[in-house]
């Protein structure tokens, strides 16, 4: 039987609620769909500070490196954020993952279920028909560029962070996005600000080349501004949006928002191998923690997307897909998307229904 290794990375503050209620969804398609999981959980974040010393130990990568996928919770929380800031679990462990294992794309799919028209703060013809992909580059720009800290002056301290890119770093992500549009609506949109920033004009210059490839694929420029109005002005105009690493931060939430939460937005980052790390694009939800409410949705998609990217187990990542938009017909709702006639549900109540769902449309199918 095919067999796939995955890192667990729970983290912080909702990751581990959210991890611990997926995993036997997971479990379950993969058994159903005849092939098999072996996790290995290792500590990540604020939980592994208090526990080792490190955001991100030695062990935790041997563990990662000898893994196809990292399933990753969420990093960060209020104890941490007085630490020097190369020591916070965001930038000692969760961007060190995605740099070490030069996972410089991350796709992050919009979808609004129709079923959840009336959780969007959008009118609902205008969230209607949502469904876009946010192709973020993920390894370079202001995140990563040199020189970056901090300096003395005679003015005072200076502050520094660098927004630097590379030919070669806007192409590969950006064969990536015309790839994925070339299966989709064919249209993909470049959001940069090429008006100011001469990174931004030479994204522009190398997509417009790289789109020589994809002549079936209508490219579109926008300035990020623009894009960031245009998304809660008419979002279903978008397809496949390709954005540099900072823009694409921002967007995704504001995305999340149209669609009704953030819980709902799921990631994959990949590289050029089938490594690939699933985590949703939200955070630790400190406000939420530790109190069985948090949306499940995300980091259930991110497992499709898991089953997608790194093991092409299509027919149950679309199982998986299937299963949570059945669930969301027949009502049932977290706190952040219930309105008043949901049938609430507890993160692990949603998570269990989606499981169920998942065996009886397989039973259904045979
Ligand atoms: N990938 C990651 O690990 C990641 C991503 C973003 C933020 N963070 C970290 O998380 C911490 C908190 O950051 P923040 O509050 O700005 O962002 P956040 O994404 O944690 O939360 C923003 C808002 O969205 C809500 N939310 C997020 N996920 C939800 C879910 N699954 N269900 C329901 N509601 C959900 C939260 O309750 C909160 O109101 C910070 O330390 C931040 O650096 C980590
Ligand atoms: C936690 C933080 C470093 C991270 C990012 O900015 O990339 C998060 O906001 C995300 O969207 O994955
Ligand atoms: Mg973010």
């Amino acid at each position: 039987m095919k067999t796939y290794r995955v890192a667990v990375l729970a983290g912080d503050g909702i990751g581990p609620e959210l991890v611990r209620a997926t995993i036997p969804i997971l479990r379950l398609a993969s058994h159903l769909y005849g092939f098999e999981l072996i996790f290995e959980e290792a500590l990540v974040g604020g939980t592994a500070i208090e526990a080792t010393g490190k955001a991100l130990p030695p062990e935790t990568l041997e563990i990662c490196k000898r893994s196809q996928a990292i399933f990753f919770g969420a990093v960060g929380g209020k104890q941490w954020e007085n630490l020097p800031p190369e020591k916070q679990p965001e930038r000692a462990a969760l961007l060190p993952l995605r740099k070490t294992f030069s996972l410089f794309a991350n796709i992050r799919p919009v979808y609004c279920y129709p079923e959840l028209l009336d959780a969007s703060p959008l009118k609902p013809e205008i969230a209607s028909g949502v469904d876009l992909i946010i192709v973020r580059e993920l390894t370079g720009g202001i995140y990563f560029g040199q020189p970056k800290g901090k300096i003395y002056t005679e003015q005072g301290e200076r502050a520094i962070d660098t927004l630097v890119y590379e030919t070669s770093e806007i192409e590969r992500v950006s064969i990536i996005a015309f790839e994925i549009a070339l299966r989709r609506k064919k249209i993909l949109t470049l959001v940069d600000k090429a008006n100011v920033l001469e990174s931004s004009v030479l994204w522009r210059k190398t997509v417009k080349e790289i789109s020589k490839n994809y002549p079936d694929v209508q490219l579109n420029f926008l300035y990020v501004d623009n894009a960031a109005m245009q998304m809660v002005l008419r979002p279903s105009q978008f397809d496949v949006l390709l954005c540099e690493n900072l823009f694409g931060d921002i967007l995704s939430d504001e995305a999340a928002g149209i669609a009704g939460s953030l819980g709902l937005l799921a990631s994959a980052s990949i590289g050029s191998t089938k490594f690939g790390l699933y985590e949703p694009a939200g955070g630790s939800a400190p406000d939420i923690a530790g109190k069985n409410i948090a949306n499940p949705i995300a980091q259930i998609l991110s497992g499709a997307l898991m089953f997608e990217y790194s093991f092409h187990e299509e027919a149950a990542a679309q199982a998986i897909k299937t299963a949570v938009g059945d669930v969301l017909k027949e009502g049932y709702r977290t706190l952040d998307i219930a309105k008043g006639s949901s049938r609430y549900c507890s993160t692990e109540e949603f998570a269990d229904k989606v499981a169920q769902k998942l065996e009886e449309n397989f039973k259904k199918q045979k």
